[in-house]
């Protein structure tokens, strides 16, 4: 039986919106830094779904405006919110952006029938998800439909092992009902093996599913009603309530900048190798700069496409894009996410050696 629909007074009737009473689904993809999260929301919007699908993105650091480009040049014409961390503490902040985020998709209700929430590699998803708890207690529009975390293959043993980041996975893989195990190309299956034995000790109760680029069956993904018994709910508030204890980002800095002109691909290269692979770049305490995750768009001598830079703490790739830079100015954005970093010294070492031996080319 329909409810009674309430209606304002001063309501116009040709305003009064087509009868929507269904909520949408929200899954919110979390997983440490460059895990594959992104790759997972792009595969999914490409592959038969029947459905509309909103996506939200949450923010870390001052990378807004290259992280809009990367989700729009990946993902084509998706529809967009966005989620601003200002200090990076979730807790603090996300719940005032987060509501205001979903309040804004609800405007546009009716254009889609799910939401993804694709959250920083930093984040604490309790955080995220309790914000669909206080609401669901309002009688929201929308409900948590799962959790899914996303784990690097490869460095996620290391993530989990290494004490500054432990937190992070570890509430992310606490919290998931749903872990994907993603680049399994890039470990032997002894490491695999050790990985999904990590995950389960730390969550007993996660579905463990193993990727290359996240590819998966939408139906291990989409419509898993986690939290629908009361039951469930009850024990998943009861979590969040520990998991939205403040936690700071310790010494995980994000550093962005941006130079124009083009760049030789060879010199960038020999650039990201010192920085990634040799360390060679040390901050104003003498500490070796380590990145964790590096991602931007370049302008390389003799390319009419852009370029993305991908990093993965050691991993990175150069990859060309469909677009073209035609007549925008041709700018190199980049963002570094990592310990140690010293925006200064690093954009000064780009500028003395990319740019520079461009330059003098
Ligand atoms: N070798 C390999 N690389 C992968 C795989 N899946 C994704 N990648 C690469 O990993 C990098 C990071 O992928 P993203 O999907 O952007 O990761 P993310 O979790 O969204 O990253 P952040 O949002 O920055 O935390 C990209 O260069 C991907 O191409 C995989 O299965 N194997
Ligand atoms: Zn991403």
């Amino acid at each position: 039986m329909d409810e009674p629909v309430q209606q304002d007074d001063d309501d116009c009737p040709e305003l009064v919106p087509i009868e929507n009473d269904k909520q949408i689904p929200v899954t919110i993809i979390t997983g440490y830094l460059g895990a594959g999260k992104t790759t997972l929301l792009n595969f999914i919007l490409s592959e038969q779904h029947n459905k509309r699908i909103a996506v939200i993105l949450n923010e870390f650091g001052e990378g807004n405006a290259l992280e809009k480009s990367l989700a729009v040049s990946q993902a084509g014409e998706l529809y967009e919110e966005w989620l601003e961390l200002r200090n990076g503490c979730l807790c603090c902040s996300v719940k005032d952006n987060g509501l205001k985020a979903i309040e804004n998709l609800m405007e546009k209700k009716g254009k889609f029938d799910y939401i993804l929430l694709e959250t920083t590699g930093l984040a604490d998803p309790g955080a995220v998800a309790a914000m669909f708890w206080v609401d669901a207690d309002l009688g929201s529009d929308v409900y948590l439909d799962g959790i899914v975390t996303v784990i690097d293959a490869k460095y996620g043993l290391q993530v989990c092992n290494d004490g500054c980041t432990w937190g992070f996975l570890n509430r992310q893989i606490a919290l998931a009902d749903l872990a994907i195990v993603n680049k399994t190309d890039l470990v032997e299956q002894e490491a695999l093996q050790e990985l999904r034995d990590t995950v389960r000790s730390i969550n007993g109760l996660v579905k463990i599913l193993e990727t290359q680029k996240s590819r998966v069956d939408l139906s291990e993904v989409l419509d898993l009603h986690s939290f629908d018994s009361k039951d469930s709910a009850n024990y998943h508030s009861s979590s969040f309530h520990i998991f939205l204890l403040c936690f700071t980002k310790q010494s995980i800095l994000t550093v962005t900048f941006e130079l124009d002109g083009n760049l030789s691909e060879d010199v960038l290269n020999i650039f990201v190798q010192n920085l990634l692979w040799e360390k060679m770049f040390h901050n104003k305490e003498g500490l070796p700069m380590t990145v964790i995750r590096l991602k931007g768009i370049v302008a390389l001598a003799g390319k009419a496409h852009q370029v993305m830079l991908q990093g993965v703490h050691e991993l990175y790739e150069l990859n060309e894009l469909p677009q073209l830079w035609g007549d925008d100015p041709r700018i190199n954005r980049l963002v570094f996410i990592g310990r140690n970093l010293d925006k200064d010294i690093l954009q000064e070492q780009f500028t003395s050696t990319v740019v520079a031996q461009e330059k003098g080319a």
